[in-house]
C-alpha cells in the first residue's frame, strides 16, 4: 500500500530563530545556501572540523554575530540556545548521536541522510517577492522538487508580486467586516479560476 503523505508545511520566521549546522560539505552548503537565500539575517552556526570553501565565502557576507563558524567535532552543548537543528555530516552514526542530543534537549532537527529522524524536511523554494512556494515530495525525490522549482520559477510571472501588493493595499483599504470582505476579495480575484471559460 502507498504511504500517505502527513506532512504538514509551514513558513519558518527564520529571522526570529536561531540554526545550528553540524557538518559544512557539499550538503551543509547547500542546506545553508537556501536557507540564507530565503531569509538572510537568520541566525547561523556551523560546526564541523572541515568547512566548506563555499561557507567561508558565503560567511563573508553576514555579520559576525548572525553567522558563526565554530571549526571543530560537534559537542552536545552545541545545541544550547539554537531553535533547529541540521545534521549533515557524512557519518550516519554521528548524524544520530547529534538527533539524540537535538531531542533531548526539544529541539527540532533535520537529519540529511536519515529521512526517518527528521521533524521536518527542507524544500525546494519558488520565490517571487512576497509569493513564496515550497515544494516537496515526500522525500521520494528531492531531484523533481529541484526541477519543478525551475520550472515554476521560469513560469510565474515576474508582475506576479505586482498582483499581490495591489491586493494587499486594496484589502488594507476596506473598512467592511469580516464576511463582506472576504466576499469583496473572491469576486475580485474569480476570473483567476475561470480562465478555462475564456479559452472557449
Ligand atoms: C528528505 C530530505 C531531507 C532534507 O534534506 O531536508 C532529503 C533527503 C535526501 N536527499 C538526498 C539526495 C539529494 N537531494 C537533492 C536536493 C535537495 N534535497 C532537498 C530536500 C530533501 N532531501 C528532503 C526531502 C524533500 C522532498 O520532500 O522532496 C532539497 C529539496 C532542499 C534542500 O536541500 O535545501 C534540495 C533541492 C533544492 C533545490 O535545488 O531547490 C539532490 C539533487 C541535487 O542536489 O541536485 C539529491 C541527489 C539526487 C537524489 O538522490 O534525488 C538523499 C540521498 C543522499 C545519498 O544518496 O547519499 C537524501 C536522504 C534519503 O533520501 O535517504
Ligand atoms: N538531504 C540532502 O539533500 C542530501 C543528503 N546527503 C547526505 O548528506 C551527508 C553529507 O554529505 P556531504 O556534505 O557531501 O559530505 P562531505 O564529506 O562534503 O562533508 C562532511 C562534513 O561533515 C563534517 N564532519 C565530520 N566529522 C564531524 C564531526 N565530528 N563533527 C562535526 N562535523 C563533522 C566534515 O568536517 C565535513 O564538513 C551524506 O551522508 C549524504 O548521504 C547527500 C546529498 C543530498
Amino acid at each position: 500500500m502507498q504511504q500517505k503523505n502527513q506532512l504538514f508545511p509551514v513558513f519558518f520566521r527564520l529571522d526570529k530563530l536561531k540554526v545550528l549546522v553540524v557538518g559544512a560539505g557539499e550538503v551543509g552548503y547547500e542546506k545553508l545556501f537556501f536557507m540564507l537565500k530565503s531569509s538572510p539575517i537568520t541566525h547561523v552556526k556551523v560546526v564541523a572540523p572541515e568547512i566548506n570553501n563555499n561557507i567561508w565565502a558565503m560567511m563573508e557576507g553576514y555579520y559576525e554575530t548572525s553567522f558563526k563558524i565554530d571549526q571543530k567535532p560537534f559537542e552536545a552543548s552545541d545545541i544550547d540556545g539554537y531553535d533547529l537543528v541540521i545534521a549533515a555530516t557524512n557519518i550516519r552514526s554521528l548524524n544520530e548521536e547529534v538527533w539524540k542530543e537535538a531531542k533531548a534537549k526539544g529541539k527540532l532537527i533535520n537529519v540529511a541522510d536519515t529521512p526517518e529522524l527528521c521533524d521536518f524536511y527542507l524544500g525546494s523554494i519558488v520565490t517571487k517577492g512576497n509569493l513564496k512556494i515550497a515544494i516537496s515530495t515526500n522525500g521520494k525525490s528531492p531531484t523533481l522538487a529541484k526541477r519543478l522549482r525551475q520550472v515554476f520559477e521560469e513560469v510565474f510571472p515576474e508582475d506576479t508580486n505586482q498582483l499581490l501588493q495591489n491586493l494587499h493595499t486594496f484589502r488594507k483599504k476596506l473598512k467592511k467586516n469580516f464576511e463582506e470582505k472576504v466576499r469583496i476579495l473572491n469576486d475580485l480575484t474569480k476570473s483567476m479560476i475561470e480562465v478555462n471559460e475564456y479559452k472557449n
